[in-house]
């Protein structure tokens, strides 16, 4: 545990000091759970949003982006079940004053037991090498299936609780567990009550016409809202999907973890319309479709595991989130929802306009149903910047900080260091950026030795490094070392563009989904 938090807190301090993350309004002491994004962070940030654009919009025909706005109809949020539903169970510690998701308690008590249980597993592992099954260990294990069943009944009564809002039993489930409250170690606890996430604000200028509005919460109601809109200019024919990425604004009761929780975020979701009948089906292959997305960046398949919901949210009758490894282990990334027609219908009702597909081969009108994809890019910045994040021993016992960066995502592509000051150095180094500005962002380090230019670039994640020396001058060749392997080259200068486009081009790493 303390290696994790040395580790996550060590991703904190380098997103800040390379210019990737700060605190919001840092000269007033920061805003909780709100960041800006700096002058790397704006641009790996940008990255991943192109690439996940083009993945979901370019590259397949029936899917179309839109941009709505922030602000909607407040009824959207009623027909949304965001008014009524929208809401966390919250329990406050009377002694330290701490406020805590009452669900998260007790899902974080569970998840002890779920530790027990690994160390159980590991323990026989050891015990039984090759010859050990784990299935058959958790099936048989007198321990392990006691603590199984034990994980499984709290859950179970949890979540029974929350579904028939009996929050007073929340609250008992609390006190019969003896959870305390991780700060002061107290068990005395207020009542459990329902918290409301959503934002509100006022449009209009005088205090009579003015009309309460929500900042939206997620990003997904702007495209249901639009959906005959872009159906009927757009001539897209059933299966179809509608894109976009976007802030979403929820007022978290326990927001912490850095960018993983914020109470601003952007989110890039897609709502494909299908056939109702059909959801089994496209589920399954949006989920096929979404984990290829992820792996295609080569961050391990090992950090990537589908987590399958029981606990269905009011719209959904299929649900699972794409968990990845972050440095305080396995948690959701994406959402991958069939949402039925749960969305269109209750608009439908709200707005009292149809919004029903057309099919002209069969002549018959519908409500679609939805497979949603929903993925936090913040969440998707953490986890790319929080698994490149390395230190590595090197041959000569030295250590290396390196940001390992898929190089499709790196802020600069390359960075150009003349070896000295003078003799017309830094000149050539300037009209190499010049010709590669056009095609990559390119920085240019003349600071220091060339050795540490280097460790600076590999910290900032920069794919390529080129050295500008004296031979240039007399055969128009550079030397270019790639940041994860520390080669060098010597190229020509008329080189270094294709060797660069080979590397860093979204195509080839996008072609990997296939
Ligand atoms: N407060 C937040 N900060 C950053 N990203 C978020 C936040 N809430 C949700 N997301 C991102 O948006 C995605 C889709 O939102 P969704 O409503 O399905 O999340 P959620 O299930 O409420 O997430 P969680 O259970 O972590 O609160 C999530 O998978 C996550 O990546």
């Amino acid at each position: 545990m303390a290696k994790q938090e040395d580790d996550f807190k060590k991703v904190i301090s380098h997103a800040k000091e390379y210019g990737y993350v700060f605190q919001s309004s840092e000269i007033y002491d920061g805003l909780s759970a709100v960041y800006d994004y700096a002058q790397n962070g704006a641009e790996l940030k940008k990255n991943i949003r192109e690439y996940w654009w083009k993945a979901m919009v370019q590259l397949n025909e029936n899917i179309v982006g839109i941009d709505a706005a922030i602000f909607m109809h407040p009824t959207t949020w009623k027909a949304s079940g965001h008014v009524d539903a929208f809401s966390d169970p919250l329990i406050d510690n009377k002694d330290s004053k701490k406020r805590y998701r009452a669900d998260v308690l007790v899902e974080d008590y569970v998840a002890k037991i779920e530790g027990k249980i690994e160390k159980e597993v590991d323990k026989a592992a050891k015990r039984f090498g090759d010859s050990f099954d784990k299935a058959q260990f958790l099936n048989t294990n007198q321990r392990v299936v006691e603590y199984q069943e034990r994980a499984t009944s709290i859950l179970k009564r949890l979540g029974k609780s929350l579904e028939n809002e009996d929050l007073d039993d929340v609250k008992r489930l609390i006190e019969e567990l003896e959870i305390a409250c991780p700060m002061s170690g107290s068990k005395n606890w207020t009542d459990v009550k329902q918290f409301n996430l959503m934002f509100g604000t006022k449009l209009g200028a005088t205090t009579e016409t003015a009309m309460d509005l929500y900042l939206r919460p997620e990003t997904a109601q702007g495209i249901f809202v639009n959906f005959l809109n872009v159906q009927k200019t757009g001539r897209m024919k059933i299966p179809f999907g509608i894109a976009q990425t976007g802030k979403a604004f929820r007022n978290e009761i326990v927001a912490r973890q850095f960018i993983f929780r914020m109470r601003e975020f952007e989110q890039m979701e897609m709502q494909f319309f299908i056939k109702p009948g059909t959801q089994q089906e496209w589920y399954e292959k949006w989920k096929d479709m979404r984990m290829k997305w992820h792996l295609s960046l080569g961050m391990g398949e090992e950090n990537y595991r589908f987590h399958d919901h029981e606990k269905l949210a009011h719209y959904a009758d299929a649900a699972a989130d794409i968990e990845f490894r972050f440095p305080f282990g396995f948690k959701e990334l994406e959402g991958i929802h069939s949402r039925t027609d749960f969305d269109l219908s209750a608009h439908e009702k709200f707005s009292g306009k149809k919004l029903q597909y057309f099919d002209n081969d069969t002549r018959e009108s519908y409500v679609p149903y939805v497979i949603e994809t929903s993925i936090g890019l913040d969440r998707m910045f953490l986890a790319v910047f929080s698994k490149a994040l390395q230190e590595e021993e090197l041959e000569n016992g030295t250590t290396r900080t390196v940001l390992r960066l898929p190089s499709v995502l790196a802020p600069n592509k390359a960075a150009v260091l003349p070896l000295v000051k003078k003799d017309g150095l830094p000149e050539v180094a300037r009209k190499i950026i010049d010709d590669l500005k056009w095609d990559f962002n390119v920085t240019y380090d003349e600071k220091d030795a060339v050795g540490r230019r280097y460790r600076r670039q590999d910290a900032n994640g920069t794919p390529f490094c080129i050295t500008v020396d004296h031979q240039t001058l007399e055969d128009e060749t550079v030397t270019i070392r790639h940041r994860d392997t520390m080669e060098q080259q010597r190229v020509a200068i008329s080189e270094l563009k294709g060797i660069i486009h080979q590397e860093v081009d979204m195509k080839s790493w996008l072609m990997k989904m296939a």
